[in-house]
């Protein structure tokens, strides 16, 4: 069963924006429903200023097409909406052609985990224009926050290097769904837990969590209740030291940590939650370390973010453990990624297909047009450049690449470089095609697909700009059509 009906048991179509609706009553008056189009998902600029984005959301999209019908109650809803004269928005005919509609589009789309750029599709969408325009609004709500979160997870665990990164966000991520799709980000994306059990559940991400400050205060004193605890979940023990005096904390811990040895168990850490981190690990490290409990993991929790933890691991931080909520799954300095659905092709009546291009006063909102595909180029050391190409153009393709913001930045790919695509066909005639990956396949990738570049394009200030173009042709057709659409009468 999809994941999606799974959590909100009423299938989705209707999750989208009405002007998708009143496009299709139009495309479907007007007989061209059936009119073969190409869209392209793909976004303008890397989230936090970063250099990368990873590419998530995949599985929520093929479960979203699993379940996607216009139930009779759906159509209802749309029979009571009115237009401007107070007379039905949608006509019976164009309600019943909803409820008798199936999707057979063709999807292709880069596998979720992996390492994307600035104007890459990450999704294609090919098929009936209305079908394919239907489904914009709901694509594009489930690539971008996942996206968003996943790359903010790899940023976050990238900074904590080897020490696991705990996903804590539940409480003060954007609603129900947002937190569930951000557990599930932030575990693809590189945490290694998460505190949010309905999404352990569903994805099958392992949990973990220590305790809050109610418990401690709770009780009289916090020495009895760390016992307490001990004695509930002696298998289970990471005690929260902050609650009043940090350090004496810390020796509570140490005495009921000693307690639990002597029952044969072991103290597995303790939490900071406030105060000067770094002090404060290097000071606990060091009674812990005194009293023999050199296995005990300090773990730190409190407004963390990739720079923060950056900045304790200069300052010789001894945590070896980072629980982070807020700003990892609300993409705290950046909260949405800018991904955008622009038709790239249609086809007329004879059966050619027309590139189709949106002008833009600014370059960068320019798109660009074609049945595109991403064609990423390796050397010895890594990944080294992508190509963005028209797979209408004659193929073998050119091997120079044209900066899209800058035509004279050009870079001659030779033939010889080992080259992969990166959009590979999830979907055709509706049917998903793609096999299932699990959540821990795709989370390597992640790690495989990031250790193929440098580390100046990974940094996460100021990083290095991985190079991306348009193959020769394409930027040339593209060229001539902003050209033609300025000029249409030659000057
Ligand atoms: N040594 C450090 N270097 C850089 N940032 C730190 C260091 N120690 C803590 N931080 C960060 O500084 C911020 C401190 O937050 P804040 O000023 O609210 O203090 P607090 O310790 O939470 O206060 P309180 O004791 O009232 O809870 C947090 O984001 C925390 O992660
Ligand atoms: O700081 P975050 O990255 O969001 O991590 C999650 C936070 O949630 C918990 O407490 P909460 O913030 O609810 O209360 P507190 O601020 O009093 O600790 C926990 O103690 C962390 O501080
Ligand atoms: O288990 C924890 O320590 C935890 C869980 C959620 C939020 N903050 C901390
Ligand atoms: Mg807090």
């Amino acid at each position: 069963m999809s994941k999606l009906s799974q959590i909100y048991q009423t299938p989705l179509a209707l999750l989208t924006d009405l002007y998708q609706l009143t496009m299709a009553q139009g495309y479907w008056k007007s007989g061209r429903s059936e009119q073969e189009a190409v869209f392209h998902l793909f976004f303008r600029k890397n989230p936090f200023q970063g250099g990368f984005t990873i590419a998530a959301g995949l599985e929520y999209v093929l479960d979203y097409l699993k379940q996607f019908r216009f139930t009779d109650c759906d159509v209802d809803y749309l029979a009571s909406l009115e237009g401007n004269d107070g007379a039905s928005l949608f006509s019976a005919e164009f309600l019943s052609y909803l409820t008798r509609l199936e999707l057979r589009c063709d999807l292709d789309a880069v596998p979720e985990g992996t390492v994307v750029f600035p104007h890459e599709p990450l999704v294609r969408v090919r098929g009936p224009i209305l079908q394919c325009q239907l489904l914009e609004t709901a694509l594009l709500n489930l690539v971008n926050y996942q996206s968003l979160i996943a790359t903010k997870s790899a940023r976050i665990c990238a900074a904590a290097g080897s020490d696991p990164v705990l996903e804590f966000g539940l409480r003060r991520a954007q609603g129900i769904d947002g937190g569930l799709a951000a557990s599930r980000a932030a575990y693809l994306g590189g945490c290694a837990a998460t505190s949010n059990v309905l999404a352990g559940k569903l994805f099958q991400i392992p949990v973990k969590g220590t305790h809050a400050h109610s418990w401690v205060m709770s009780f009289d004193d916090e020495l009895a209740a760390f016992e307490e605890y001990a004695d509930a979940m002696p298998n289970n023990c990471v005690f929260l030291v902050d609650t009043y005096d940090t350090l004496d904390g810390v020796r509570n811990a140490i005495q009921v940590g000693l307690q639990l040895r002597k029952s044969g168990h072991e103290m597995v850490g303790i939490r900071l939650d406030s105060g000067d981190l770094a002090y404060l690990s290097i000071e606990a490290r060091q009674l812990l370390d005194e009293a023999g409990l050199t296995n005990v993991a300090i773990v730190a929790s409190n407004d963390l973010d990739e720079g923060i933890i950056t900045s304790l691991k200069t300052q010789g931080a001894t945590i070896a453990v980072w629980g982070v909520g807020t700003k990892l799954v609300t993409a705290y300095d950046q909260p949405a990624l800018g991904g955008v659905y622009k038709l790239g092709a249609i086809q007329n009546e004879t059966g050619h297909w027309e590139r189709k291009l949106k002008l833009s006063e600014q370059a960068i909102k320019t798109s660009t047009p074609g049945i595109l595909q991403v064609r990423r180029f390796f050397n010895s050391e890594g990944a080294m450049a992508d190509m963005i190409y028209d797979e209408l153009n004659p193929q073998p393709v050119s091997d120079i690449v044209v900066d899209p913001l800058d035509p004279t930045r050009r870079r001659l790919l030779s033939r010889d470089l080992e080259a992969k695509d990166l959009l590979i066909p999830v979907v055709r005639a509706g049917q998903i095609v793609k096999e299932c990956e699990t959540l821990t396949q795709i989370r390597q990738r992640v790690q495989q697909q990031l250790s193929q570049f440098h580390t100046s394009v990974r940094r996460h200030t100021t990083p290095h700009e991985y190079p991306v173009g348009l193959e020769q042709e394409l930027h040339e057709f593209k060229t001539a059509e902003i050209l033609r659409a300025r000029h249409p009468h030659p000057m």
